[in-house]
């Protein structure tokens, strides 16, 4: 009999699976609300025109395809820690940053994992919201760490049970792991005030816990990126060494390129290149090299004065769509006649919105209106447009009646 008989038929991935149940849906109304990738108000992907600007700068030049550092471009490393710290940030003029590109987001975030795995001097566990982004926890798995989490959503506001997060933080070992998304968290759209993010440092600092950023959205929740960079570099200006996972999928529209970056704030140059060393050791038989063509896009549009700015538009211009058809979708709610409160739809930030309603409303969303959204209740709002706004808001005024 074949090897792999015993190998079983896995389940499909609770994101990405529910695109393909909206591909194999024939209703001219469904509506795709599953897979956080921005969408233009017909729906349509959008390649952000300082992006087709640098590659149509990069195609003027002969750019040979020989391998990339196994760090990654040192230009792409320099300008990705430059964008989350800031131009005049005092830890990388003193050098003190070990950055490599990964594979997008994802890749950064298992590299950083891998490192942690064998070179974290504390404990073993990384603690993430509750909830937290699906992949989080087989990433970190994969990484040989445990998997723990601290209290972060609050069902009965839809918002952030801050109470229950220091309470949690409080409790969690010394010189573990912490997981905090800098902004934009998935799925639950809620972020700490710069108030709550100042009170979480001090604790976290008290604890003495290792604070792990995912930014997955710089510039893609509010339309600025050194606004939503805020919670990183305050934890670094407060004296965190912190670890950072950056990826461009969102807010340059690069998915498929998959340019990202991993940092370690360290404590000295010294100390950086000795961790940049070992984080190279563990990326080489991984995938040896990370893919060029997404990091010179990056580089080229992040040195590029005029492209620079072109990009701060155009990551502006998608962060105020999303913004605009959350206050649509909750005005369009409340027109129905809607008995609920949507006000989350408009306090919450970012891709996402926690809508709360439960697996079987979602279920019956996609039967009946396959209007696809994942069984938690997230909705991507890129999904929504002006066109399906009303449709998807009788949806879920029917299914939460
Ligand atoms: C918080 C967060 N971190 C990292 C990533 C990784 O993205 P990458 O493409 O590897 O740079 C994503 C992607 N989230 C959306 C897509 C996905 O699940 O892969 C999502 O939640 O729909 C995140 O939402």
């Amino acid at each position: 009999n074949s090897w792999w008989s015993a190998v079983q038929m896995g389940p499909p991935d609770a994101i990405l699976g529910v695109t393909e149940a909206f591909k194999r849906d024939t209703n001219p109304k469904k509506i795709n609300l599953g897979v956080g990738a921005y969408r233009d108000d017909n729906g349509k992907p959008f390649i952000l025109p300082s992006v087709q600007k640098a590659e149509e700068i990069m195609a003027k030049k002969a750019l040979d395809k020989e391998y990339a550092p196994i760090s990654g471009p040192a230009d792409f490393c320099k300008l990705s820690i430059e964008l989350a710290l800031g131009e005049n940030s005092e830890e990388l003029k003193a050098g003190l940053n070990a950055t490599v590109q990964g594979i997008s987001g994802t890749g950064s975030l298992r590299v950083g994992g891998a490192f942690l795995s064998s070179f974290f001097p504390g404990n073993k566990e990384v603690y993430l919201p509750a909830p937290s982004w699906g992949n989080h926890t087989p990433i970190f798995k994969h990484s040989g760490l445990n998997v723990k989490s601290y209290r972060y959503y609050d069902p009965k506001t839809c918002g952030l049970d801050f109470q229950g997060a220091l309470d949690d933080i409080s409790k969690i070992p010394e010189r573990s792991t912490i997981l905090l998304h800098a902004c934009a968290h998935n799925p639950t759209g809620v972020d700490p005030t710069s108030e709550q993010w100042q009170e979480m440092s001090a604790l976290i600092k008290k604890k003495n816990l290792f604070p792990y950023f995912d930014m997955a959205y710089q510039g893609f929740a509010s339309g600025s990126v050194d606004k939503d960079a805020f919670a990183v570099r305050l934890f670094v200006r407060d004296g965190h060494q912190i670890a950072l996972a950056q990826s461009y999928a969102k807010n340059m529209g690069l998915y498929g390129e998959r340019a990202g970056a991993f940092s370690l704030i360290t404590s000295s140059k010294e100390e950086a290149d000795r961790t940049l060393s070992q984080l190279k050791i563990l990326i080489r038989p991984m995938y040896s090299n990370p893919p060029i063509h997404g990091a010179r896009i990056v580089s080229t549009i992040l040195s590029t004065p005029e492209l620079r700015s072109e990009w701060l538009g155009d990551v502006k211009e998608m962060a105020d769509r999303i913004i605009s058809i959350r206050s649509k979708l909750r005005s369009t709610l409340e027109n129905l006649g809607s008995k609920r409160n949507w006000q989350h739809i408009t306090d919450q930030i970012g891709m996402f919105c926690f809508t709360g309603m439960n697996a079987e409303q979602s279920t019956r969303l996609s039967n009946d209106f396959s209007i696809y959204l994942t069984k938690d209740g997230r909705i991507s709002m890129a999904g929504v447009t002006t066109k399906n706004v009303e449709y998807l808001a009788h949806g879920i005024n029917e299914v939460t009646k």
